[in-house]
């Protein structure tokens, strides 16, 4: 049996979950109020703070961190990189400390080696207690010695890896493409739900996602729909930098020469015009809500405002899906639905309306992340594959 925990930190909560094998053993999840995160300057600044939640939670949920066999993280904003199963070794924890962007996936890795590197150095029931290892190679350093008793599978070390980041980038050329030289498109995406379901969807199909072309559009706090093609997102909009549909908490793609002007009318911060992109931007900014329940419920009570703002981001998931149905020339086994707004059959039902014609719709609400990062670290734990070494893998250097 091996014992896995997977955070997944959010911009709103940190979540972490416990699995014995394929069982989940325990669930937590730790909201952040907004004004709790505004402390911390960057995002890198949140990790001891959220480190020390997942512990108490750990505590009080009754899991002894030295009966840990992995602990893997969402994986964030380094540079980009094949999906897979990741070591969090040095140089992957150096690039997670030196991001390419803000966003709280950035802490999963980072995360994962510091509890990785807590449980390798708790008190064994049976046992010595290890030499502590080193934060920055927890997880690369080879064990202590053969003394120690834990239940770790690698003679008493715990791994950390991170699972299918946000970067994943599987884009054909012509994907790459802006219409200025100095602007090229980025594959930043849920690439780790999104990969998660269509994996889900071909099996509830009795097929192989290598087999099928889907369009995966995660609807959540951002949203991202992708193009994949026999098992590779080869292309997807850019789900946090202004590209696409705008979403509960995104501006989505904005007509540039406006997003200019107001960026230059000295009335922002760069950090508030980073917001208004990401985190203010989208239902939040329309509608002064980011919670597409409550918006849904003022609709519902008659709200013409928010029937409108809700109908229109709606119509532009809509027009994604038709530009990702493009781009597989039209040959498309399914459209699949997924992330919060999935649970909104409404929402779903406006979106099926513009896009049936296309392929079968079909919905997996809510996410999968946690039993997908789950299944990354016992791939590697069961030596089914092995894990990837992050400067192996980069692929702009
Ligand atoms: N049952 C539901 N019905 C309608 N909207 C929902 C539901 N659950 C979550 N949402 C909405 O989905 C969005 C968040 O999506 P979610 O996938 O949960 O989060 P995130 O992408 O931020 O991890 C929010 O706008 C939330 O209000
Ligand atoms: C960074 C791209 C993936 C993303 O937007 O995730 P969240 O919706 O969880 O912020």
């Amino acid at each position: 049996m091996s014992r896995v925990l997977c955070i997944n930190p959010g911009s709103t909560s940190t979540k972490i979950a416990v699995f014995d094998d394929e069982a989940e053993v325990c669930a937590v999840t730790v909201r952040h109020p907004a004004e709790e995160l505004a402390a911390f300057g960057r995002v890198a600044q949140q990790a001891s703070f959220r480190r020390d939640l997942i512990l108490d939670a750990l505590a009080q949920a009754g899991f002894g961190l030295d009966t840990l066999d992995a602990v893997v993280g969402r994986g964030g904003l380094i540079r980009p990189v094949a999906g897979g199963t990741y070591l969090v070794d040095a140089d992957l924890l150096d690039e997670l400390r030196h991001p390419t962007g803000e966003h709280a996936s950035n802490l999963g890795g980072i995360l994962a080696v510091e509890l990785a590197a807590a449980a390798h150095a708790a008190p064994r029931p049976n046992g010595p207690v290890p030499e502590p290892v080193e934060g920055a190679h927890g997880a690369s350093t080879s064990s202590a010695s053969g003394e120690i008793t834990s239940t770790g599978r690698d003679g008493g070390q715990v791994q950390a890896f991170i699972v299918d980041p946000v970067v994943v980038d599987e884009f054909e050329p012509l994907a790459r493409y802006s219409g200025h030289p100095e602007i090229e498109r980025r594959s930043i995406f849920h690439a780790l739900n999104q990969k998660a379901v269509a994996r889900h969807d071909a099996s509830d199909k009795g097929r192989r996602y290598e087999d099928l072309n889907l369009i995966v559009a995660h609807l959540g706090g951002g949203i991202s729909v992708g193009a994949h093609r026999r098992g590779r997102v080869i292309d997807v909009n850019n789900a946090l930098d202004g590209d696409g549909p705008f979403a509960p908490e995104r501006a989505g793609g904005l007509p540039t020469a406006s997003w200019a002007k107001l960026v230059l009318s000295g009335r922002y911060t760069p950090a508030e015009t980073r917001r208004l992109l990401a985190g203010r931007g989208g239902l939040a900014s329309l509608l002064g809500t980011s919670d597409a329940r409550e918006a849904e419920a003022r609709a519902t009570a008659g709200d013409e405002q928010a029937r409108l703002a809700l109908d229109a981001m709606a119509y532009q998931v809509a027009k994604e899906i038709g530009s990702a149905a493009a781009v597989l020339a039209g040959d498309v086994d399914a459209i699949v639905l997924t992330g919060g707004l999935a649970h909104d059959h409404a929402f779903v039902a406006a979106i099926t309306a513009c896009v049936s014609f296309i392929a079968d719709v079909v919905t997996y609400p809510g996410e999968d992340e946690m039993p997908a990062l789950r299944d990354g670290a016992l791939r590697v734990l069961r030596g089914i594959e092995p894990a990837k070494l992050f400067a192996d893998e980069v692929l702009l250097r």
